[in-house]
This record gives structure tokens, C-alpha cells and sequence, in this order.
């Protein structure tokens, strides 16, 4: 993974450390803090800049103090910690300075934010939370916040794009620090607006704690995560705390389901609702309402009409395909418009948005001879019904599904997907997703049994490793008027294998496909028996 350091501003702040002691009544219990200065926060012993305050949290596997060593060695002039964290320091707080503080983790965005100067003060900031949607929403407004500031961010799980540049994001929400660092950088190149995806995990281990959002969004909640969460209440009151006074301004909530208008009913920040689903009797109350939609008419995405609060309706459209996008491009237009975006210049920002990394995205362009190439994320059976049902209306000939299920991971899913791509494509190719340390040839039997409840004779049904000949004998399958949709790992760069992370991108495979002529197929192997 590429390393965050890159993305730390190039001016580090200067701050007395007494400062951060009197702003946030810290209590000093190591060495004196006289005439240390801070440059930064980090809280991974592993990515420490030079005079930067190291916060020792207590993790789920460890306590951070223990590395409190490794981080000064390594740069850091102060640790902030608790009361376990100091009894884990041992002898460091006789030379070091140490902060005793109740709560560390929460602490650390705020401390961030007050060394590099509050950098969110000085953009406008749109943060996106949701079970789905939050990467194509969080592009979706990217694209109209672009329309109306010459430099912007995008931060999220495929990236972290400061204008033209970016690097390989370790998560959905980086760490607080890491945050408060790119943010800092962001205002240093020159960006005015960040657009970002929330991740429940963000809220529940307050990685956007010392930001507060001019917009946030709600898309949806279903079913996830809830090894961490504990239950669907859980899970809900974490995205939930996106919407509270001091983390957000005002928010936009999809209400299509219970969750969005529990939302609605229990903020206690200005929201507006938008309801997304054609004739559902939510879009009487809401405030926004999608009223009409034409899904893949044209062949690539959706047009649809968004009726604003003052009853005008607005011709609109979804770059991707699927209700779904209908869904996620809706809810940007409204929330790029809640962020100081003209209407029109939204919903014009948001038609003609480009593709999002691994989100439906269009590799390989229909033409006389040669199918249709997408790539998406889709790794859950709710997910795949989607994507499968999003592209057969653009596809008049055949569908082929290359795909797989991830190793160490919900094993119930496997067949559930092998039973949904046999009902809803014509060609299935069953091939590898991250195996981890299971043995792939069991993860795709247990997807092919799921296939053998609809499709017993295996008809059309391939099973090829590794993925990358899977791919590329799906793609010779398909000809012209077909479509090609490999699902599951998006834009992923690695492919993870008995613990080793391989390069691998199924866009660069479609790409190398082409290079290499559509129809150099590897031989037909017959399912059952990995080629
Ligand atoms: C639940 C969760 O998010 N855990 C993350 C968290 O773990 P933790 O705080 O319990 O940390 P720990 O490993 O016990 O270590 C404690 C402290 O010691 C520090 N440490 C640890 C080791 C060391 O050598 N040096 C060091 O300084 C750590 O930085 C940490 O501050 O901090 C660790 C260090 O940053 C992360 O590796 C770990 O991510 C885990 C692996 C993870 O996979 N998180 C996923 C679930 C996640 O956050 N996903 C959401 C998206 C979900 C979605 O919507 O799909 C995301 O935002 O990406
Ligand atoms: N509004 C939506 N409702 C339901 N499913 C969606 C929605 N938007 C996208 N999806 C499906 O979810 C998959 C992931 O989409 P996206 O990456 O935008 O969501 P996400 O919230 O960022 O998820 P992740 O955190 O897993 O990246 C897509 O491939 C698509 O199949």
C-alpha cells in the first residue's frame, strides 16, 4: 500500500506544546514540556513525521503506548495517552513529555485539526455515510463541486485525490491524523471543496472527529459490519452520529427506507429529505423526490426528473447504470446544491460525470464486433442483483458474469451469489476473488453448488483460475451486443493470496484483452476442475 506520509503538508505547523496542554486541559505526567514545539499528530508508530505527538490508543488488539518507544525513535517529540497507556510507558516519561488524557482516540482529530490550523474551515466540506453508494456519491459530487472550484478533493476507499494527484487509500476514512494531514495539504495545493465517504467504522472510532462538514449524506442502511456494530440499532446510532450539531451543518437523507426517515425524524441538524424510488409514498413528504426515471434508455445510464422542495422539476441523469445510480446521482445533485452549487450546475456536473474507479465502470466500450466491458464493486448478493439487473436493459445480447467471493469472509454468501448470477446472466465464468488463506478451489465449489440449483446441467458455466484467464476467456466469449460484467473487486490493485498481495486490476486485464485481440481466448475448461 502506498504509504500516507506522501500526503502530509509540506509546511508543518509550529506549535508550542503548551499550547495544546492549556487548549485542550491536558494533564502533563512525563518529562517538561518546556520548549517542545509540535510539526503534527500521528497515531501509527510506522508513519511518524518529524516533531509530531504520537496519541497511544488502546486498540482492539493492542495498546498504542506499547509502540510509544518505536514512534519517538522514530520522530515524535510528545505521547498523549490514558491512564493505561501511561502504566505501559514504563521509564519513556522520564525523558519524554507525556499527556494524560480520559479519551485519546477521540481526542486525536481535534488535536490534529488545532496543529495544522483547521484546515476544513478553510474548504467546503461534503461528507457521504451508507451502507452502499458512498464512493459513487462521494464521485458524483466531486464532479459538481469541480464545476465551480478549480481544485478539489475526493477522499474514499479507491483514493486520495488532492486535484490530479492521488494515491491508494489504506481505508474507506483514513485515521484522524492522517485525515487532518490531507486536509492540510489539500488547502496548501489550492483546494477550495473535499468531498469524502464516512465510513461507519470513521464515526464509531471518531477518525472525523475535529471536522465539521458543511454537507453530509445518507444513503441507505443494510445489512453490514455488524461483527463490529453488534446489531442493525448499533450500526444505525454509529452513521447516525454524522448528523449531530459540531459534526455536520446540515445533512441530505435518502428516506427509501425505515432507517433514512428515522434519520430525518432524529437529527438534530437541519436535514432535507429526498426520496429516490419512483411512486413510493415517502416522496409525498420529502422534500426532494425523483418522480420519474428512464433506466438505461439510452444505452449507457438514466435519465429521471428530481422535483425540488418549491415543486420544480428538474431533467436530470445518472452517468451509470442502474436505479441505483438514479439513487446516488439524485442524492449528489442535491447535496453539491446544499454546498453552494447552482442547481442547474449540478445536475450538469452530475449527467456528465466520468466513470468511478471499479463502480460499473465502463472498460471496454460497445463497437461493431466487440462487447461491452464493465468492472464493478458488487461483492454481496444484494449488491449482484443489483449490478446484474442494472445492465441487462443495455444489453441486447448475452450476459456474462466473470466474478468470485472473497476467502475468510461470510462464507454463507457463496452460494447465494452462485445461484443469483446463474438466474440472472446467460454465461457464468467462477473464478477467484481474495482467497486469503482458504484453499479457492473450495470457495468456487461452494459457489458452483449455488450455481447447480438453478442450472444442474452447469450449461454455460466455466470455471477458470486464476482470474485473470477467467477474465479473459469471458471476454473471448462474449461477441458482439453481449456484455462483460466482472464483479467484486472494483478498482482493488492486489489480489490477496495465502497471505501475499499480488498486483492485479481487473480494468488492466480488459485493457491488456483488447491490446492482445478480443478473441485470444485461453482453451474452454469445463467447470468442476479449475483450468
Ligand atoms: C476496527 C478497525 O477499524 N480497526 C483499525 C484500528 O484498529 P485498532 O484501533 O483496534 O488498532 P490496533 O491494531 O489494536 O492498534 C492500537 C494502536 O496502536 C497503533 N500501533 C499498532 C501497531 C504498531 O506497530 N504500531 C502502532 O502504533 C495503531 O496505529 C493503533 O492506533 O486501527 C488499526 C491501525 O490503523 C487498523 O489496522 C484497524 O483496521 C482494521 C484492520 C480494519 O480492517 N478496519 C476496517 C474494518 C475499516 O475501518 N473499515 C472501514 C470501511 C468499512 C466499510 O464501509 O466497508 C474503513 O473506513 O475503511
Ligand atoms: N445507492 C445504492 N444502493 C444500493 N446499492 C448500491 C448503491 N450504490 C451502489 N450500490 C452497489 O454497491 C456497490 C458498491 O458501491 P459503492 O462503492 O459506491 O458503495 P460504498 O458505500 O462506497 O461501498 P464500499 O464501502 O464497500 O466501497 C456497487 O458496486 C453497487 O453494486
Amino acid at each position: 500500500m502506498t504509504s500516507t506520509a506522501r500526503m502530509r503538508p509540506t509546511r508543518p505547523a509550529d506549535l508550542p506544546l503548551a499550547a495544546l496542554v492549556d487548549a485542550f486541559s491536558l494533564v502533563s505526567v512525563g518529562a517538561d514540556i518546556a520548549g517542545t514545539t509540535v510539526h503534527g499528530v500521528t497515531m501509527a508508530s510506522d508513519d511518524v513525521g518529524t516533531g509530531e505527538l504520537f496519541v497511544a490508543v488502546a486498540g482492539a488488539r493492542v495498546h498504542g503506548a506499547r509502540f510509544a518507544a518505536q514512534a519517538v525513535d522514530a520522530g515524535a517529540v510528545a505521547v498523549v495517552t490514558d491512564a493505561a497507556g501511561v502504566a505501559e510507558l514504563g521509564d519513556l516519561a522520564q525523558w519524554v513529555p507525556v499527556l494524560l488524557a480520559d479519551d485519546p482516540r477521540a481526542l486525536a482529530g481535534p488535536l490534529a485539526a488545532y496543529v495544522a490550523g483547521d484546515p476544513a474551515q478553510h474548504l467546503r466540506t461534503v461528507g457521504v455515510t451508507g451502507t452502499n453508494g458512498k464512493t459513487t456519491t462521494t464521485y458524483f459530487v466531486d464532479a459538481a463541486l469541480r464545476a465551480v472550484h478549480p481544485t478539489t478533493a475526493v477522499l474514499g476507499t479507491v483514493e486520495l485525490r488532492i486535484g490530479s494527484q492521488a494515491i491508494e487509500s489504506p481505508r474507506t476514512t483514513v485515521e484522524a491524523p492522517v485525515l487532518q494531514h490531507v486536509l492540510a495539504l489539500a488547502v496548501e495545493r489550492g483546494a477550495t471543496a473535499v468531498a469524502m465517504e464516512v465510513s461507519s467504522h470513521a464515526l464509531a472510532l471518531h477518525r472525523v472527529a475535529g471536522t465539521t462538514f458543511d454537507v453530509v449524506g445518507f444513503t441507505n442502511l443494510q445489512r453490514d459490519h455488524l461483527d463490529f456494530h453488534g446489531d442493525m440499532e448499533g450500526y444505525f446510532r454509529d452513521k447516525a452520529r454524522l448528523f449531530e450539531p459540531g459534526q455536520a451543518r446540515r445533512g441530505v437523507v435518502v428516506v427509501d427506507d425505515e432507517w433514512g426517515r428515522r434519520l430525518v425524524r432524529e437529527a438534530r441538524i437541519p436535514v432535507e429529505s429526498l426520496a429516490t424510488h419512483v411512486g413510493d409514498p415517502a416522496a409525498a413528504e420529502a422534500d426532494w423526490a425523483v418522480v420519474s426515471a428512464d433506466v438505461g434508455l439510452d444505452g449507457v445510464g438514466s435519465t429521471f426528473t428530481l422535483r425540488g422542495p418549491d415543486g420544480t422539476e428538474h431533467v436530470a441523469a445518472s452517468p451509470l447504470p442502474g436505479l441505483v445510480n438514479v439513487s446516488n446521482a439524485a442524492l449528489a445533485i442535491v447535496l453539491a446544491h446544499a454546498a453552494g452549487v447552482d442547481l442547474a450546475t449540478a445536475v450538469d456536473a452530475v449527467g456528465g460525470a466520468h466513470a468511478v474507479p471499479g463502480r460499473m465502470e465502463r472498460v471496454i466500450e460497445r463497437a461493431p464486433g466487440r462487447p461491452l466491458g464493465i468492472v464493478d464493486y458488487a461483492h454481496t448478493p444484494d449488491a449482484l442483483v443489483l449490478a446484474l439487473e442494472a445492465v441487462r436493459p443495455i444489453t441486447p445480447g448475452r450476459l456474462v458474469i466473470v466474478f468470485g467471493s472473497d476467502g475468510d469472509r461470510d462464507r454463507g454468501k457463496r452460494p447465494i451469489m452462485g445461484e443469483i448470477a446463474a438466474r440472472l446472466a446467460d454465461v457464468l465464468v467462477v473464478t477467484d476473488e481474495n482467497p486469503r488463506s482458504e484453499d479457492p478451489g473450495e470457495i468456487r465449489a461452494a459457489i458452483l453448488a449455488g450455481v447447480r440449483q438453478v442450472r444442474p446441467d452447469l450449461a454455460d458455466v466455466h470455471e477458470v483460475s486464476p482470474r485473470a484467464q477467467a477474465l479473459r476467456l469471458g471476454v473471448a466469449l462474449a461477441g458482439e451486443g453481449d456484455t462483460v460484467i466482472v464483479t467484486g473487486k472494483g478498482h482493488e490493485p492486489t489480489q490477496e493470496i495465502a497471505g501475499v498481495f499480488h498486483r492485479y486490476n481487473d480494468r488492466d486485464v480488459y485493457l491488456q484483452a483488447v491490446a492482445d485481440g478480443l478473441a485470444d481466448a485461453p482453451p474452454l475448461p469445463a467447470a468442476g476442475g479449475a483450468a
